[in-house]
């Protein structure tokens, strides 16, 4: 059973390895192409989690693939306090052109605080503090994920070696540090906007996310 903070979000106490079981497949058109939609459960957590998979992912070869943490309100509700939403469509475009590829969609909402922490923490922000610093007044450390999910998932699906898009140098570290191979880092720079800038600086300066700051590059998506 997880231990659960008196805010309701599972506790860095509670993050230790996972084993997912597989549960089933089903195939999903989406705009840019018919993907497969592979479904996980973690018992421990009660969690389900989703892959999506174009292609051949099991031939050996490494595989562009994102690994996107959920964001209810940037991925489903088109929020523009964060780049999620984008950068969940841009990885879905490119694996698309590339005809082969993943994506690992973990359900660690708010950066593992969870969803009403998260609106807790932005009404924080609301009020002047960064998203740093709002995750600290409401207990939590920074970045409570856990990406010890990933490697039932990879198993599974018969994936050796990720071509990464993300702009977070510790999500690379934190995945190879569990042994999964990274051979390259993509970045996906996408969506700044006066809503999101400050929020996208500051996880420049405290989270080294490797992104230009405001007032340099905007929206410089390497590809
Ligand atoms: N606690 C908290 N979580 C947030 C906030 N804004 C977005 N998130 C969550 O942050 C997670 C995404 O993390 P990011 O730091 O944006 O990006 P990343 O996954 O580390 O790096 P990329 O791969 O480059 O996207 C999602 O789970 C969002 O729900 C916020 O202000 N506070
Ligand atoms: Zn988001």
């Amino acid at each position: 059973m997880s231990i659960i903070t008196p805010q309701g979000a599972p506790s860095a106490a509670a993050a230790t390895d996972h084993k997912l079981e597989y549960v089933t497949s089903c195939e999903l058109p989406m705009p840019w192409a018919t993907f497969q939609l592979h479904a996980f459960v973690d018992h421990a957590s009660g969690k389900e989690h989703l892959a999506l998979t174009l292609g051949a992912v099991n031939d050996g070869e490494p595989v562009l693939a994102r690994v996107h943490s959920e964001c209810l309100t940037g991925d489903a509700l088109f929020s523009q306090r964060c780049d999620c939403g984008a950068q969940l469509e841009g990885a879905l475009q490119k694996i698309a052109a590339e005809g082969r590829g993943a994506i690992l969609y973990l359900r660690q909402e708010g950066r593992g605080i969870g969803l009403i922490n998260k609106i807790r923490a932005y009404r924080i922000q609301d009020g002047g503090a960064d998203t740093v610093e709002a995750n600290q007044q409401l207990g939590f450390a920074a970045d409570l994920r856990d990406y010890s999910l990933c490697e039932s998932m990879l198993e599974h699906l018969d994936i050796t070696a990720l071509r990464l898009m993300t702009n977070n140098p510790r999500k690379v570290a934190a995945l190879q540090k569990i042994g999964i191979t990274v051979v390259e880092r993509i970045p996906l720079i996408l969506n700044r906007n006066p809503f999101n800038t400050r929020y996208l600086d500051t996880k420049a300066s405290k989270l080294g996310h490797l992104l230009p700051m405001d007032g340099m590059e905007r929206d410089a998506d390497s590809n």
